[in-house]
């Protein structure tokens, strides 16, 4: 059996045609460009360039506050400003996140780890990964630290340069939960502002934060990198817990603390994150 769709212009170069494939058992194929198929398909392209638009504008203006949004519509080509990007066009592809989903047998979703220095961010996102390999989901773990050895090598500590930290990040995790993919950040991430802004750009409940709420007293006593030590010396300025800030979020989906004075093992928080996403439906396409 085989289905009609309509490929828009990622395909075929952008302007006055449009193609269309069909779709067979295993796969499409294109009938080519233009033709007839563009004149009798041009109505249908422009409802769905004017759905296209309608579907993302909004996102567009929360993004950044800055978008204007103003539309040229050339040949149904729906243009649009973003930011600084003038001009630029949304294109869909045939394969969407739902068809992603069902190939992996999971929803896409983000697992925004926030804590201080040393309170276990990484070890538990090396953990989580390892207990869903193990049970057969695919996850893909973003570290702050290891983000900052490339993408994020520009920034520094300050307060902006964190905020962009956090933004890239946010908008990368974004991409890998879009790929059906369960994306594991870690990264300190000690302003609400910004990690509230990551889950905005989300989906509703895809993003899923995860608060380590382990003393700094705590943290400081395991100081794995040295570097507590450095910072109660005044040798590093600016020590998330020292001397800048950490805003604990209000509300976050999972809590992990210390019960009694002890911290859990890693494996039993991963297994709690796992619960939670069992309950509510990421392991399951
Ligand atoms: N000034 C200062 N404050 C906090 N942390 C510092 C600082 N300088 C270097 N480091 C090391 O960098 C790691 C934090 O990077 P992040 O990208 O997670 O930080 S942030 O989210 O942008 O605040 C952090 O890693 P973790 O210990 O794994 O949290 C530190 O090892
Ligand atoms: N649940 C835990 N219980 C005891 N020690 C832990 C736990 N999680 C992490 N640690 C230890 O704490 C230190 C910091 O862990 P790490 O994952 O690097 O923290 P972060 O990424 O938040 O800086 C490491 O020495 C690690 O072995």
């Amino acid at each position: 059996m085989s289905s009609v769709f309509f490929c828009p212009s990622t395909v075929w170069p952008a302007g006055e045609k449009i193609g269309f494939g069909y779709s067979s058992v295993r796969g499409w194929r294109s009938t080519g460009v233009g033709g007839v198929a563009s004149v009798y398909l041009r109505p249908i392209r422009a409802k769905m360039a004017a759905d296209r638009f309608r579907g993302r504008s909004g996102e567009f203006i929360e993004e950044n506050g800055k978008c204007d949004c103003s539309v040229t519509e050339r040949n149904t080509l729906v243009l649009s400003n973003v930011g600084n990007s003038t001009n630029i066009a949304w294109h869909e592809c045939p394969v969407g996140k739902h068809e992603r989903q069902k190939l992996l047998k999971q929803k896409g979703c983000v697992i925004w780890i926030t804590g201080l220095s040393g309170s276990g961010k990484s070890t538990l996102a090396c953990a989580l990964s390892r207990e869903l390999h193990m049970l057969g989901y695919l996850s893909y773990v973003l570290d702050g630290d290891n983000v900052r050895h490339g993408l994020n090598k520009d920034l520094g500590f300050k307060a902006e340069d964190r905020s962009e930290n956090i933004r890239r990040i946010g908008e990368v995790a974004k991409l890998f939960a879009d790929a059906g993919i369960i994306c594991i950040a870690s990264l300190i991430s000690p302003y609400r502002v910004d990690r509230d802004a990551c889950r905005a750009m989300m989906p509703y409940s895809t993003f899923i934060e995860v608060f380590m709420d382990i003393p700094l007293e705590i943290c400081e006593s395991r100081d794995a990198k040295g570097l507590y030590k450095l910072a109660r010396s005044g040798k590093i300025k600016g020590f998330t817990g020292i001397d800048d800030p950490y805003e604990p979020p209000l509300e976050s989906e999972i809590l992990l603390a210390p019960i009694d004075g002890v911290c859990p093992s890693p494996v039993s928080m991963a297994k709690q994150v796992i619960s939670y996403l069992d309950d509510k439906g990421f392991l399951e396409a």
